[in-house]
């Protein structure tokens, strides 16, 4: 079998082309413009990167983009100075720190700072107990665009064996939660997962998100099955810097039914998703309903 190639990019612009649709009615329906807050502590690279295209696609759906850029010496104290402002602005709708932050600063701290409804990561506390436990939630945007696309592909997923392999707070385990939502029978794998194998061969939907190269080879994938491919990891190769998953994608794309490229997969998604958690909460904030097709 060779599988069907799921294309993030064109998903992704399907994704703002619906925000920006939605956008613009409720400029002209309610006089709301959604604004997004980003805030970037330092100058990690790929950072700069990820908060540029950020900046560059909220403009482009019709939201206004709030940017903050602060030196990677700044306070905790001035950091949480910001993001209590940035709750209380009302032409904020979204707020979202970058990460990661430089090693002086309480992550957990920063992001439990964040009003929940403002949290467009989804990565507060209460969102992620929301989440947990089936509630209206902010829902971390890598595994939303994993579940959209999934949704996608098969329609219903219930009744479904998945795997998600990696247990962070960010993406395996929030991916869980919501592939356990859509009635999948869930396995989180993980570095201390017995026979890793075998547990991934029983798999229809197989989410990798360890963060290591290559790591799940083809003879690990069951024929047919959906390859989910969250990582993005830069390796050198014939003397070249290429960018790689936690799959092996040559071989498992000779026995997946549908799988997700490095690049161009999933990444692209979590941005797309970002704008829509900000629509989200933008019509939330205002008692409108919630724009379809964009939330879990
Ligand atoms: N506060 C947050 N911080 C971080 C998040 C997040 O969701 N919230 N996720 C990542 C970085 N990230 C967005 O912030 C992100 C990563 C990758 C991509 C993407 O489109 N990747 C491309 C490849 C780009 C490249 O060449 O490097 C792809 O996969 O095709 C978008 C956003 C960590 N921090």
């Amino acid at each position: 079998m060779v599988a069907q190639v799921i294309d993030g990019k064109a998903f992704a612009a399907k994704v703002r082309a619906q925000v920006a649709d939605k956008v613009a009615k409720l400029k002209e329906e309610h006089g709301i413009t959604p604004g997004l807050a980003v805030v970037l502590v330092g100058e990690d690279p790929a950072s700069q990167v990820y908060v540029r295209s950020k900046g560059k696609q909220t403009v482009e759906v019709g939201m206004n983009s709030y940017e903050h850029k602060l030196d990677a010496e700044t306070s905790e104290q001035d950091l949480l100075a910001l993001i209590d402002k940035l709750n209380n602005d009302p032409a904020v709708h979204g707020i979202l720190v970058q990460l990661p932050l430089p090693k002086h600063l309480n992550e957990d701290l920063v992001i439990n700072a964040i009003n929940p409804a403002k949290d467009v990561d989804g990565f507060h506390i209460s969102n992620v107990g929301l989440l947990a436990t089936g509630q209206k939630a902010m829902v971390p945007c890598t595994p939303l665009g994993c579940l959209m696309m999934l949704r996608d592909q098969h329609g219903s997923l219930s009744g479904m064996d998945a795997v998600v392999i990696g247990r962070s707070n960010i993406v395996g385990k929030p991916m869980a939660q919501l592939l356990l939502g859509d009635s999948c029978t869930v396995t989180i794998a993980h570095s201390r997962t017995r026979n890793l194998p075998d547990v991934v061969r029983r798999a229809d939907i197989v989410v990798a998100a360890v963060g290591r190269p290559e790591m799940v080879p083809g003879d690990w994938i069951k024929e047919g099955a959906t390859v989910i491919d969250v990582g993005i990891n830069r390796i050198e190769r014939d003397g070249k810097t290429r960018l790689v998953g936690d799959v092996d994608y040559a071989s498992a794309a000779e026995r997946a039914g549908a799988i997700t490229p490095v690049p161009g997969g999933v990444g692209p998604m979590t941005i797309a998703c970002l704008l829509a958690n900000t629509l989200t909460a933008c019509c939330r904030a205002n008692g409108l309903p919630e724009p379809e097709g964009l939330t879990a």
